[in-house]
């Protein structure tokens, strides 16, 4: 979609009275984005009435420097650099009223290093915005230079499987459950059984704090008995994701000191806390040499629906850049929103060097990542070992893969859900390493396990049919490489 630049100079375009975004120098189709520029791509359903084009330009406007009059006190500043500019508008395809938008924002506009800055400006009072029935981010390019001035993730996948002492084969964890009520006590002795059982992590899930059922102390110290317990019972090294999210961020500090204390090598915050919260935690685990694992608790309220809010890949992104080590990216086959191409996606943003733009996969842009550490993505929700083939060829090597109700809901007990996940894992990876074809003939490859596995054959049978076979709310609108580039 294309309509020639409608800026007017002169003195003319600093009359007092409303103007037309487009003409104020928000709509510039001849701009070609600078290497330093930020760029987003925006999803606009404009009002009954309202031009695209208008339509962009006023995001780009409301953005960055605009109000909805003109103001003389642009003539104060370097207005023309300062202005996003909407350069390209492409109608969604399959849709009749939706439109991508391009929008293109020099870095001065920017703090360094700070999500905080970058977000008020992007997904402020635009979403908002009363022409626009709806408004989502699609997804970012951050260049090189702003990439650079984030710490990025405190650990990174290598140093984390170094410290683990664990190579060439996914992670495995359980969220313990039920969610709340146990007692530390019987939390401590759920973590137990998971871990001797075979698993590497057990986790915290992300509501578990400090309730009245279970002061947050107790967690802690019965969580490490069991981690430092199951070390001297298996002699691998083991972990549990302790919650340090709280009210405060001194209470947070002070949940991590002792979380270190305790000789944790990893704690945990849900993504609630906010992006500043999650930047000073990053900062922490890097000056403690803390693995820091991000959950991402309510998401799902603006990320899910392609009509308003934020794409899951942008929050990837910004949760990079952020420094987290673990980020919840979504299972595919487990019981909460992933369609395949689009959770690709996120799992690339989280492990890649470069991040090619491939638009059947949700990505808009190359993204360069300037070495910042990678993130291990967390597969979680739903899942159970009869899964194994596919969520090893789905979600790759460098991966956390959790099964909360599928390790503590087996019928022989955690530690038997624990084993059976292990021996699921092993025999899948030793075939896939043998060159067998795991998708097709992964049920057989279980099966075989299983006759010398009896844990693994329980949880076969227990789960055999458990699958969630809904619609996803978020497939990418490319469904083929086009030839649309930023
Ligand atoms: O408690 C669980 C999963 O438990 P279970 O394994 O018993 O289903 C996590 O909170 C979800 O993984 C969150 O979802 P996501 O990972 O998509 O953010
Ligand atoms: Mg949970």
């Amino acid at each position: 979609m294309q309509q020639a630049s409608q800026t007017i100079k002169g003195k003319d375009r600093y009359k007092s009275g409303v103007m037309e975004y487009r003409k104020m120098g928000y709509w510039e189709p001849d701009y070609e984005p600078k290497e330093t520029d930020v760029i987003a791509c925006f999803r606009i359903i404009p009002q009954d009435g309202v031009d695209p084009i208008e339509a962009a330009a006023a995001v780009a406007g409301e953005s960055s420097t605009a109000t909805w009059t003109v103001v003389w006190t642009d003539r104060l500043t370097a207005a023309e650099k300062y202005r996003a500019k909407a350069y390209r508008v492409d109608q969604v395809p399959n849709t009749e009223d939706q439109y991508f938008a391009y929008i293109a924002y020099d870095l001065d506009l920017f703090e360094s290093g700070s999500i905080a800055n970058l977000t008020a400006s992007i997904i402020g009072n635009v979403f908002g915005f009363k022409p626009l029935k709806g408004l989502r981010l699609e997804d970012m390019r951050l260049p090189t230079a702003y990439v650079k001035t984030f710490q990025g993730p405190a650990t990174g996948i290598v140093v984390e499987r170094e410290r683990l002492d664990k190579f060439g084969r996914p992670l495995l964890g359980a969220t313990v459950k039920p969610k709340l009520g146990l007692s530390g006590r019987n939390y401590g002795r759920v973590v137990y059984e998971a871990l001797k059982g075979g698993l590497d992590f057990t986790k915290d899930d992300e509501n578990i704090n400090s309730q009245p059922f279970m002061d947050w102390r107790e967690r802690f110290l019965y969580c490490m008995e069991a981690v430092n317990k199951a070390q001297a019972a298996t002699g691998e090294i083991k972990g549990s994701y302790l919650n340090v999210t709280a009210a405060t961020m001194e209470d947070m500090y002070e949940r991590a000191e002792f979380a270190k204390e305790l000789g944790s090598s990893i704690i945990m915050i849900d993504l609630v806390i906010g992006w500043t919260a999650i930047q000073s935690m990053a900062k922490w685990a890097r000056r403690n040499n803390m693995i820091l694992h991000l959950h991402r608790a309510g998401h799902s309220t603006y990320t899910r629906q392609k009509t308003h809010g934020v794409s899951f890949r942008v929050i990837a992104k910004w949760s990079r850049l952020a420094g987290v080590d673990h980020i919840h990216a979504g299972t595919v086959v487990g019981k909460l929103e992933g369609d395949p191409a689009t959770t690709k996606g996120y799992y690339d943003i989280c492990r890649d060097e470069f991040t090619p733009q491939k638009l059947e996969n949700g990505i808009f842009f190359d993204q360069p990542w300037a070495s910042l550490n990678k993130v291990m993505p967390v597969a979680s929700g739903g899942i159970h070992a009869g899964q194994m083939h596919q969520l090893l060829d789905l979600l790759g090597e460098d991966v956390v893969l959790q099964f909360g109700g599928g390790t503590i809901g087996h019928p022989m007990g955690i530690a038997a859900g624990a084993t059976a996940n292990r021996v699921a894992l092993e025999c899948m990876i030793l075939a896939r390493n043998e060159g067998r074809d795991i998708v097709n003939e992964g049920p057989d490859i279980l099966n075989e396990a299983a006759k010398s596995c009896t844990p693994l054959k329980q949880a076969l049978d227990t789960w055999k049919d458990v699958t969630f076979n809904y619609t996803s709310t978020d497939s990418p609108d490319y469904q083929v490489t086009a030839t649309a580039s930023a």
